[in-house]
Order: structure tokens, then C-alpha cells, then sequence
């Protein structure tokens, strides 16, 4: 979904429009609705009074103007206007007006929790099938900010157009009622309500430069937030905690300094709303007395009307205030939208099922933005082999892995798996088949048992399965030693469990899918050297089951591999079995006799 909109009363209509479409028209029509019913039960006040002070219906019919319609239908309706009768019709009205309420409100509730579950679900799916490239490159506090408080916010700006609007129909219609009574006095409200906006539109400039504004703070707030989090243990144990809660704190004032500017315009425009109504109605009162030599059921009546349509007037002003403080929500929104929109990720049309012979990297060349990466590299990932990458740190290793699993396509060059280039594969049932195992462990806030099945029905084959999965990657005894046994929760990110344990919970976890290619980045590198061979041994289990690419520093753990690759500066310098890369390649000699050493 694409959200373009104007910066205008119409141009936000049409934002809400887009994401609702014709249930705002029928939002708005019961808000005229009510606002005529609201208008003419008030009108229906004026033949009460004189009906009780017995003034006779020709003067009622005066002071009423165009409105004498109203009582002229109840005449019509064979019914004499006495006390009774009005102030049945007044019941009938006003009980109409709550049926019609009702109806608005829930009507309210359902266009609300529609457009909440349109606007969330269009950014998750935006998310999800953002390019991988496209991610890395973004502010995550900026996504995370958005996803969270600016949807609230947008939420708000929401409420407040459609209050602001329900003031707006019910100022019309009262405008409308008072002209029918006396247009005269229309024009007068006319002329405070173009006064009162001009010291209005100043303000809400203003707020709006504020809101957006405070988006951006909001962004920076959630980065340093979310990072304060990750990187706790860090700062803790490094006592860089104040300097980096000093940045925290930077942003909190920044943010709070506009909140409270914008909390400074908001206590003018509603401490100006009762002087503003009074001078206006003073004016009306004198000029109806004085010039117009108006009488005082037709003062009344203009008064009840006027009073209400200028507080109307004041409600759409304080509504459209608010709506203006959270603009900013909807402009971060929208933008983000259309940002992650324009970066999705080009999935191809061939399904994938299962390796046949091979993956093939054939002259692939990658460049971060215009620093080459990997250049010219050749190689070939035969099915249910294993591959391993070794080399340098920054070598391009992960680079290679990244492509493989389908998160970058090459520059140059190509990556087939099969025949089918990278590129024409659909990518998602593709991905089906990738288990990845990476340097940072995935561990989820919950269960040893969801965190392994992901969530998976505990049906008597997922517990089997589970249990085979637990035993293969070694977990038997730390499950069994757990309180809860598999229903045990980890903690967020893993943080009640060791960097060994969370690596073979994300071993169980690959296992657990029925993955055809599995991914190690570093698998083994939290583990203390027991745990080591063990998992060493669990994976080398795995040889000739899966199509395998390893990636490890420690050269011990890929002596089984079927192929090695050595990667210099992004370029194969050397690949073959242990032995002949040992032979042939002195770089990797060196090496295996350092870490010999
Ligand atoms: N998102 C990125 N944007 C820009 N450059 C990147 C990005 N990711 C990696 N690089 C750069 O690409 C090069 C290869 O990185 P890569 O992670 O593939 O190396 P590696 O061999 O896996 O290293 P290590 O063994 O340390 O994990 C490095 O110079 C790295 O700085």
C-alpha cells in the first residue's frame, strides 16, 4: 500500500480515504445526520418557551425564521403545537440522536480497528519483503520508531481529523440552522470564525514544524534505546554506560523540549477558546439590540444557535490542534511506506524443490555501494557436500554465504543452483530449504521448544522430531537439566543461557526444518573446546546428508570437508581437499601450522 497525500484538509481526507475508502463517507453522513437532529431538537426549544409563555404562533413563527419548517411539519403531521407535543417530538429527537450516536460510534470502532490492521499489516509485509540490502542500509531505530510510536501517533491524528470533522459538520449545521434563523447573525460568526483562524493557523504552523520534528527525535531516541539494550553486558562491564546514557539523555531533552513547546501552543489555543466565544457573542448581543432592533425570542434563538456553533467552531480548532501535533505520524508513516516500498526485494517466478546436482558460483563478482567485495569467484557446492570457506577476517567469506542463502545477488557473474540463475528463483520456497546458522545466535524469549521448532504444534511426530533434534545437536542433558524440561524459557536474546548452548539450540533449531542447505558462519566459534568436538562431531554426522558450506576460523573442525576454499582479499586463491590445499597452497600451510601452534 502507497499512502501520498497533501498537506490539506482534502489531502488528509484522501490519506484516510485510501486506507478506509467509502466508510468514511458513510462515517461523515451519519455526523450530518446526528448534527441535524442535534440542530433541530435545539431549534424545538424556542416554540416550547413560547408555547409555555402562551406568545401566540405567529410570533413563534417569527422568531423562528426559516425554521418554522420544522413545526410547520408537525402541523402538518395533524399535531397542534402544544407543550406536549413538542416535547414529545423533543424526546423523539434527541432519542433518534443517541440511536444515530450509537450507530456512529460503533461504526467508529470498526473503520479504527480497519485502518489500524491495514496501515500495520501493510509495514510488516513492506518489511518483510524489504531486499536484505536495502535493510542494512536503513536506521533501525528509525523502523522501530516507526513501527511503534509513529502508527500510534498516526492512530491519534486519525482520531482527532474524524472529531475534528464531527465538530466541523456539526458547526455547519448550526451555521446552517442559524442562517435559516437569521442570517444576519451567520455573517457575524462568519467574521469571528475567519478572526479566530488566523491567529489559529499561525499556531498549528508551528506545531507541525514541532511533530515532524519530533518523529526524528523519536528515531534517534529508539536507535540509541534498542542498541542500549543489545549491548547492556558491554556497557556495563565497561563502565561506558554514562557516556552513553549522557547521548540518551541528549535526545530525552530534545524530544521534551518540542513536547513542551507544543504543549506551550496547545495552552494558547485553549486558553484563548472562552474570551474568543464571549467577545463574539457580546458583539452579536449588542448589534442584535442596538442596530437591529431584533426581538428577544429571536435573540434567544440566534444566542442557543450561535453559542453552539461557536463552540463548535472552538471543538474543531482544539480537534484540529491535536491532529496538527501528530502530523508528524502520519508523514513518518507514509514516507516509510513509500521508502520500503520502493526497496523490496525482486523474488523470481521459478519454485524451488531440491538441489539436483550442484550450486554454482560462476565469475561472481559483489560491491558494497562501490568498494568491490568479491571479485571473479568460482565455485561449486556438489549436492549433500560440504563446502568451507576459509581466510582472513574481511576475507568475503560471510559475502559468499550471504549470496548463497539469497540475500545478495551478484554484481557480475552468476550463482545457479542447478541451471536456474539466483535471480529467476522464487526465493521464499528457496529459502525454505536454508538453514543458516550465523556468528550472532537467534535465540527467542520463550520455550527450548518453541525456540527449536519455531513454534511448531506439539503433536506426537514434532515432539518426536524434537527429541532426535535435541539429541543431534547435543542438547540431551542441558534440556533434561532444565527445570522445565523443553518448556524452560531462554530469555531474551539467550541471555540465561551460554554462547555455547544458544549456538546448538540454533543447530536443533536448522535441524528441526527440513532444510536441504545448511549454512554454518562461524558455528563453532563460543564453544569451549569439549563442547567443540562434540558438535564437531554432531556436524561431521551431518556430512552427505546436507548440501553444506562451513564457515570457521578454526581449520581443525573442515579437515572432513570435501572442498576447501581459501579466500584472499575477496578472490579464490586456493581450494581442495584438506591435504592437497595443505600441498598446494603455502598460504593455508601457514595457516594450519599457526593454529597448530
Ligand atoms: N553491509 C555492508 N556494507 C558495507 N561493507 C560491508 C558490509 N558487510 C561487509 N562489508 C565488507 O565486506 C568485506 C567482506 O566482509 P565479510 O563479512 O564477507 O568478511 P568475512 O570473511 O566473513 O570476515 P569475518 O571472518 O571477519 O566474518 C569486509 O571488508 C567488510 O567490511
Amino acid at each position: 500500500m502507497k499512502l501520498k497525500y497533501k498537506n490539506s484538509f482534502w489531502g488528509y481526507f484522501n490519506f484516510y480515504y485510501q486506507v478506509v475508502g467509502n466508510r468514511l463517507l458513510v462515517f461523515l453522513g451519519l455526523s450530518v445526520l446526528i448534527s441535524c437532529l442535534d440542530g433541530i431538537g435545539l431549534a424545538m426549544f424556542i416554540p416550547l418557551l413560547q408555547s409555555v409563555s402562551d406568545s401566540g404562533s405567529t410570533a413563534g413563527q417569527q422568531s423562528l425564521g426559516q425554521l418554522h419548517y420544522f413545526t410547520d411539519l408537525i402541523e402538518w403531521l395533524g399535531l397542534s403545537l402544544t407543550v406536549t407535543t413538542i416535547l414529545i417530538a423533543l424526546v423523539i429527537l434527541f432519542a433518534l440522536k443517541g440511536v444515530m450516536r450509537f450507530a456512529q460510534l460503533s461504526y467508529y470502532a470498526k473503520l479504527r480497528q480497519l485502518f489500524i490492521k491495514k496501515i500495520r499489516f501493510s509495514l510488516v509485509n513492506n518489511l518483510q519483503s524489504l531486499s536484505y540490502t536495502a535493510f542494512s542500509k536503513m536506521d533501525a531505530g528509525k523502523i522501530q520508531n516507526t513501527l511503534t510510536v509513529e502508527v500510534q501517533r498516526l492512530f491519534q491524528t486519525m482520531k482527532f481529523y474524524f472529531d475534528a470533522s464531527q465538530a466541523f459538520v456539526m458547526l455547519a449545521t448550526y451555521m446552517a440552522l442559524a442562517f435559516l434563523a437569521n442570517y444576519q447573525f451567520a455573517f457575524l460568526v462568519g467574521v469571528g470564525a475567519a478572526l479566530s483562524n488566523l491567529i489559529y493557523r499561525k499556531i498549528y504552523k508551528a506545531t507541525k514544524r514541532a511533530s515532524v520534528e519530533l518523529s526524528k527525535k523519536g528515531s534517534d531516541f529508539n536507535g540509541f534505546l534498542s542498541q542500549t539494550t543489545l549491548y547492556f553486558k558491554y556497557l556495563k562491564s565497561t563502565n561506558t554506560f554514562s557516556r552513553y546514557a549522557g547521548k540518551l539523555k541528549y535526545v530525552i531533552n530534545d524530544a521534551e523540549h518540542l513536547n513542551r513547546k507544543i504543549g506551550n501552543m496547545n495552552a494558547i489555543t485553549t486558553s484563548v477558546k472562552e474570551p474568543m466565544i464571549i467577545i463574539v457573542v457580546t458583539l452579536v448581543i449588542l448589534l442584535q439590540l442596538n442596530w437591529m432592533g431584533a426581538s428577544l425570542s429571536t435573540i434567544i434563538l440566534s444566542l442557543l444557535l450561535f453559542y453552539r456553533a461557536l463552540s463548535f467552531l472552538v471543538t474543531v480548532q482544539n480537534h484540529w490542534q491535536g491532529f496538527i501535533e501528530n502530523i508528524g505520524g502520519m508523514n513518518a508513516v507514509a514516507s516509510m511506506l513509500e521508502e520500503m516500498g520502493s526497496l523490496q526485494e525482486v523474488k523470481g517466478s521459478t519454485p524451488f524443490v531440491a538441489i539436483r546436482k550442484q550450486i554454482t558460483l560462476r565469475d561472481v563478482a559483489f560491491y558494497y555501494d562501490n568498494t568491490p567485495v568479491l571479485d571473479g569467484i568460482n565455485i561449486i557446492i556438489p549436492k549433500k557436500n560440504t563446502v568451507a570457506l576459509v581466510g582472513e577476517s574481511g576475507a568475503g567469506k560471510t559475502t559468499i554465504a550471504n549470496m548463497i542463502a539469497g540475500l545478495i545477488m551478484p554484481v557480475r557473474g552468476e550463482l545457479l543452483v542447478d541451471d536456474v540463475a539466483l535471480q529467476d528463483i522464487e526465493l521464499d520456497s528457496y529459502r525454505d530449504k536454508i538453514g543458516y546458522i550465523s556468528q550472532e545466535s537467534v535465540i527467542f524469549n520463550d520455550t527450548i521448544f518453541n525456540n527449536i521448532t519455531f513454534w511448531a504444534d506439539p503433536t506426537p511426530e514434532n515432539i518426536k522430531r524434537f527429541e532426535k533434534v535435541v539429541e543431534m545437536a547435543s542438547l540431551k542433558e542441558f534440556v533434561r537439566a532444565q527445570p522445565g524440561k523443553e518448556q524452560s524459557r531462554l530469555g531474551d536474546n539467550g541471555i540465561l543461557i551460554s554462547g555455547g548452548q544458544k549456538q546448538r539450540i540454533s543447530i536443533a533449531r536448522e535441524l528441526f526444518k527440513n532444510t536441504e542447505i545448511l549454512i554454518f558462519d562461524e558455528a563453532t566459534s563460543a564453544l569451549d573446546s569439549e563442547t567443540e568436538k562434540i558438535i564437531q562431531e554432531n556436524i561431521e554426522k551431518l556430512y552427505g546428508n546436507f548440501t553444506m558450506v562451513l564457515i570457521a576460523h578454526r581449520l581443525s573442525t573442515i579437515k572432513q570437508a570435501d572442498t576447501i576454499y581459501l579466500i584472499e582479499q575477496g578472490k579464490v586463491s586456493a581450494c581442495g581437499t584438506f591435504e592437497e590445499m595443505i600441498f598446494k597452497s603455502s598460504r593455508f600451510k601457514k595457516l594450519v601450522s599457526l593454529q597448530a601452534f
